[in-house]
């Protein structure tokens, strides 16, 4: 048990001139009102742990009064400080400090991670909350959204605020990160004394949890224990006047709030230092939200620290006192910390092992140092923890079987009710005890259409009705009509209303109802021997009673007559009933049948759906290597065509060329037969005129040659007059100018014959090859060249027999001729190539037109097996077009059918592609 530390912070005064008034003097830890001489204000002095003055900064309260808490709560304490006061005394300049200085709430954040960095051996887990309770109603400072939550109490969390949101922490940092979000929600309003007054209370927590960092690695058994202790840091809101502080409207509400909340808490003290707790008296905790919150911390398990904060004006004096009041009173309120542990079973096992394992080695090592009452203690505690384990173990199967049979009463119970829920009964005893004076029954109502529900609130057994039979005093025969039971009454004698209980008991100690009934003449004397009362008058009520009851009797009868018909409406409703139930459960099968098809069918959908987008991706695919085929073959068709033309190209040029050459050829062969009939001509010519000049004299006929009108003709003459003249001259015949003459004329046809071949050999030059015309061709080349080696051994055979005769100066002509020869076999040669070449451009063209058929034919083979594969999709699209368009049908009609239950036509409707049909 500890006090709680009570320190007074007075703060500077608004008004410095102090002169003319009473003040407060504060010496050590005694604070005392003195008058405006300085002497003390008798009854006025007060004395606290601290009295701090106005120099004292809030590091220094801290550390005094306050740091204490602090590391209590590190080590698994509970801890609690706040400030109290009236309004404009400095609890928030305290609690949460100004720009220049931190408050406690600043330093205590600073300490605890200050301590967790220090403290090697344990690890800690920090969790910070931030409420306010304004206007009795608890709002969440750091999730604003979460407003008037409630304060709740249980065995494991003690007393909590449910819902209240808690952060988790690592530096100061983000406390005050925190603390700024949640000071941003927090309410404060101008008043007049206070331009930034707070106007609900606020708690901001830390929950400190911290473990034992090196079991692990020591291996050491202490304690796996868990502490987790709870800090509040409260800063109140001020006690205040009105007449002060000018409330109004909202500001009024509020401080009556703040009012009646801090009267609470100075009851809730009073209660406390005046022992109440201690002798078991009533504290209000509950009265406010405040003192709920802050139960633990003012008579609980937890070290308090209070700061009661004053303003010095003299104006003030009342709510210090009054403050000061408080703060004594708080002085002498004690609490009970103690560290909060959560064991678990295998940690109390552990420690418990450790404390024995301890005795042994003690035991072991120094017999001497224990004693053997210590063991005999240690033992003693032993067995009384095991003893209380037990205990413990006991009440808890105690409890557990407790439970067990309220929860079995609680179940029989409901069932019961359920039973009677289901009974339609019809009470035909109700009515008639419910009349006054014991009316007729007639009155009943019966509901016939409605199953009505009696419960019974009311059961009396058998054994009851005896407990009443012997209750029974003697003026009173009446049973409470409210404890009767009308199943223990099976019969009439044995019912009865209170009036006629009444009119037949009379106050006389008749206790035995039944013998009442039936025998009356018995009654009659019982009581004439008892009391000595009886009369005729009663036997007569009696009998009139009787009378009743035969009436009754018929009633009744009729009442259960009806009462059978209802029975038999009712199981006729039951089996109905079960009738509709089991046709519900057919409905709710079949419902849950359609939902789960539906479900289906909208996977169904789904998948063709995702099939469609398959399909008509694959399709676009599909089109656009359609479209590059096409492309690629209308290229090559392109191509093919250009080629096809340069090739047709080239062919009409080759044909042109043959036909040209097929002109020319003609003509060349008109040339060759003429150059060979003139060939021929010269060789007779020259064999007739060369033997005839060697057999005769030469004769001057230099126009004989052309008589025959051919060039040649000249030339040969000239020729044969050349030999001729050459024969002459051996001969010494003709004249040298004849002679000279004649052979000037020989040259100049000899030149004339050199001319001829070369246009002829040009001729051939140009000639291009062509099958049948080269073979012609070949066959003329091969006459002219027997031509020309008859002639050429005529000339040689000629020359040989001039060159006999003259001097070698005719060489010129063998020379012509050879050249002839040579110009002739060159254009055999050409004509060669010429066959070549067209033979080649032949081949070539063969070769073109095979391939460009092959080509032509390969494209259209790849065309048709695309069109083909177009067609066989479109096809496919199409059917799978069509089976989704009737998948949809299909789903959208039962989706339709399902909801569109036409109540007027009493049919489903379903939507369809041809408009809205009904389902038969
Ligand atoms: N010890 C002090 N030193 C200097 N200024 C102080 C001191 N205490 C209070 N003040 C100043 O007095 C004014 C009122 O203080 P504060 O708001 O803390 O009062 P309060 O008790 O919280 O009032 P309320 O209950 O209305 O919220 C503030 O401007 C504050 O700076």
């Amino acid at each position: 048990m500890e006090k709680i530390g009570v320190a007074v912070r007075l703060r500077p005064p608004s008004n410095a001139d102090l002169t003319k008034a009473n003040y407060w003097k504060v010496v050590d830890n005694t604070i005392s009102l003195c008058s405006p001489l300085g002497t003390p204000v008798s009854g006025q002095a007060f004395t606290f742990d601290y009295v701090f003055g106005t120099e004292v900064g809030t590091r220094a309260i801290y550390d005094l009064h306050a740091r204490g808490v602090i590391s209590s709560a590190l080590h698994g304490f509970n801890g609690t400080i706040f400030a109290y006061g009236q309004t404009s005394s400095g609890k928030t300049y305290t609690m949460r400090g100004s720009k220049t200085e931190l408050g406690l709430i600043g330093l205590s954040v600073h300490d605890v991670f200050k301590h967790i960095q220090k403290m090697k051996v344990r690890e800690y887990l920090i969790r910070v909350s931030y409420m306010e309770i304004y206007n009795e109603d608890i709002n969440d400072l750091l999730a604003p959204q979460n407003r008037k939550l409630q304060v709740h109490e249980n065995l494991e969390k003690g007393i909590f605020v449910a819902g209240l949101r808690e952060e988790i922490v690592s530096s100061p940092s983000q406390v005050f990160e925190l603390l700024e979000f949640g000071e941003a929600h927090r309410h404060v309003g101008q008043t007049n004394m206070n331009i930034y007054s707070s106007r609900s209370h606020t708690i901001f927590r830390m929950v400190i949890e911290s473990k034992d960092k090196n079991e692990l690695l020591t291996g050491a058994c202490s304690s796996d224990a868990v502490r987790v202790s709870v800090l509040n840091l409260v800063d109140l809101a001020g006690s205040e006047r009105v007449a002060k502080t000018g409330a109004g409207g909202v500001r009024l509400k509020e401080g009556t709030h703040i009012n009646k909340s801090l009267m609470t808490l100075g009851n809730v003290i009073k209660k406390l230092s005046d022992g109440a707790a201690r002798q078991g008296g009533h504290i209000p905790y509950r009265d406010s939200k405040l003192t709920r919150i802050l139960q633990p911390a003012l008579g609980g398990n937890a070290k308090t620290a209070i700061i009661c904060t004053i303003a010095p004006d003299e104006i003030h004096i009342d709510e210090t006192r009054g403050t000061l009041l408080f703060a004594s009173r708080a002085k002498r309120v004690t609490t009970c910390a103690q560290v909060n542990e959560i064991i678990t079973d295998a940690a109390l096992l552990k420690r418990q092992q450790k404390e024995i394992e301890d005795l042994r080695r003690k035991l072991k090592g120094s017999q001497s140092d224990i004693s053997e009452q210590e063991i005999l203690r240690l033992r003693k505690d032993l067995l009384r923890y095991e003893l209380e384990k037990e205990r413990l173990e006991l009440e808890l199967q105690e409890e557990r079987r407790a439970q067990m049979e309220r929860d079995q009463r609680i179940k029989e119970q409901e069932l019961r009710i359920e039973n009677l829920s289901s009974l339609v009964i019809t009470s035909a005893f109700d009515d008639a005890l419910n009349k006054e004076n014991g009316k007729h029954l007639e009155n009943r109502q019966f509901q016939n259409n409605a199953l009505i529900t009696v419960r019974r609130e009311r059961q009396l057994s058998p054994l009851n009705f005896e407990l009443l039979s012997e209750k029974s005093s003697e003026k009173c025969l009446i049973g409470s009509r409210r404890e009767l039971d009308f199943e223990g009454m099976s019969n009439f004698e044995n019912i009865a209303d209170e009036d006629l209980w009444a009119t037949m008991n009379d106050g006389l100690p008749v206790t035995d109802p039944e013998f009442l009934f039936s025998t009356p003449n018995r009654w009659a004397s019982s009581v004439g021997s008892t009391k000595g009362r009886a009369s005729s008058s009663v036997i007569g009520v009696l009998m009139s009673s009787k009378a009743k009851i035969q009436q009754y009797k018929g009633q009744l009868e009729e009442v259960q007559k009806e009462n059978s018909e209802l029975r038999a409406q009712l199981k006729d409703s039951t089996t109905f009933e079960a009738e509709l139930h089991s046709a519900l459960m057919e409905l709710k099968d079949e419902f849950w049948i359609i939902k789960n098809s539906t479900k289906a069918m909208d996977d169904f959908r789904n998948i063709l759906n995702d099939a469609k987008l398959g399909f008509s991706s694959l399709c676009s695919e599909l089109r656009l290597e359609e479209k590059q085929i096409e492309s690629g073959f209308v290229k090559a068709t392109r191509l093919t065509n250009t080629h096809m033309r340069s090739l047709s190209n080239r062919i009409f040029e080759l044909e042109a060329e043959l036909s040209k050459v097929r002109v020319e050829k003609v003509e060349l062969q008109t040339h060759c037969q003429i150059y060979s009939e003139q060939i021929q001509r010269l060789t007779e010519n020259f064999t007739k005129e060369g033997s005839a000049s060697c057999t005769k004299a030469p004769s001057r006929s230099p126009g004989a040659g052309q008589e025959l009108g051919f060039p040649f003709v000249s030339v040969e003459n000239d020729a044969c007059m050349n030999s001729a003249e050459a024969f002459g001259q051996i001969n010494g015949i003709h004249k040298p100018g004849e002679e000279l003459h004649f052979k000037h004329q020989l040259d100049s046809k000899v030149l004339e014959m050199g001319a001829e071949p070369c246009s002829m050999q040009k001729d051939r030059n140009i000639c291009v090859s062509d099958d049948s015309w080269l073979r012609r061709k070949r066959n003329k080349g091969d006459s002219v060249d027997e031509c020309f080696t008859s002639a050429m051994q005529d000339r040689n055979a000629v020359s040989a027999d001039v060159l006999m005769c003259t001097k070698a100066d005719d060489k010129s002509d063998f020379n012509k001729l050879e050249c002839m020869t040579q110009m002739f076999l060159m254009s055999q040669e050409h004509i060669r190539a010429l066959e070549k070449q067209l033979s080649n451009a032949n081949l070539e063209r063969e070769r073109f037109r095979t391939m460009l058929q092959e080509q032509l034919s390969r494209h259209e083979k790849s065309m048709a097996a695309m069109k083909l594969q177009k067609r066989r999709f479109a096809q496919e699209l199409k059917s799978i077009m069509e089976a989704i368009a009737i998948q949809d049908n299909f789903v959208t009609s039962i989706c339709l059918g399902i909801q569109g239950f036409d109540n007027k036509q009493g049919q489903f409707k379903c939507q369809s592609i041809l408009g809205e049909v009904p389902i038969q």
